[in-house]
């Protein structure tokens, strides 16, 4: 369960006397379904929504908290519970073989190394990936980085995953590849994605506009409204 508690997120104006610059307006939430997604348009606060759920950016006024951890207090706990997506996938990638990648999320849960070194090939098997084991992960491909980063994410076996439009990267068949792995897990997934057809899948639909959450239900109705406020001009480039 994830709890926005009238939280939001200001930030210092870039000019010395000008108001401060809400990123995301306070907002009372409950997020429990299993598949929520969140979308909106470029800079509309989506990635600062993401965000705040594993304390990578901290409420200026009230609290989130994560299966009852707050995320400003209790951070290490929120991030045992929050695996993180990253749209970059180098931003999360650390280890320089692919392998040895998986292998660090599993360090936790697997002490013996021959172990953990089988498990991390049997983890980039199940998404179709063991080919690319001992690549460099400078070598792969935008799409193929993105997938590993899927499996690093997943290894760690967190209870709750938080993607960044997670299928950016992808082509068409690396996309239903991703989302048929979304659909199969057991843990809870929020993510935000410009793929108006992946968002309408979810349970929960978040719109979000100029830092404000201004839908909140089905996701297909989300989609809905998000499709409305472009073709009437109020949600505009
Ligand atoms: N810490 C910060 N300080 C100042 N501005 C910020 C901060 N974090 C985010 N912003 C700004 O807030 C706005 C929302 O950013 P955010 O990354 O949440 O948008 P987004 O909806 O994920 O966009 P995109 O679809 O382009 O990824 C952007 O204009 C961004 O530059």
């Amino acid at each position: 369960m994830i709890r926005f508690e009238d939280a939001g997120l200001s930030v210092p104006a870039d000019e010395p006397d000008a108001p401060v610059r809400v990123v995301l307006a306070p907002c009372t939430l409950t997020l429990g379904e299993a598949r929520v997604a969140v979308i909106g348009a470029n800079g509309s606060g989506k990635s600062t929504l993401l965000r705040m759920i594993n304390g990578l950016a901290t409420p200026s006024s009230g609290s989130v908290s994560v299966r009852g951890f707050d995320t400003r207090t209790k951070a290490k706990s929120v991030r045992q519970n929050v695996g993180f997506l990253f749209t970059d996938p180098l931003s999360q990638l650390v280890m320089p073989i692919v392998v040895e990648d998986v292998e660090l999320s599993l360090k936790a849960s697997i002490k013996d190394q021959g172990r953990r070194r089988e498990a991390a090939l049997a983890a980039l098997e199940s998404l179709g990936l063991k080919h690319l084991a001992q690549r460099s992960i400078y070598d792969l491909s935008g799409g193929e980085r993105q997938l590993v980063a899927l499996c690093s994410v997943l290894a760690a076996g967190q209870n709750i995953l938080v993607a960044d439009e997670p299928t950016t990267l992808l082509d068409l068949a690396n996309n239903e590849l991703l989302q048929r792995t979304i659909d199969s897990l057991d843990q809870q997934v929020v993510y935000a994605t410009h793929d108006l057809d992946f968002a309408a899948r979810a349970d929960r639909g978040l719109l979000v506009h100029g830092g404000r959450i201004v839908f909140d239900g089905p996701a297909d109705a989300a989609v809905e409204e998000y499709r409305n406020r472009v073709r009437s001009g109020s949600i505009s480039a």
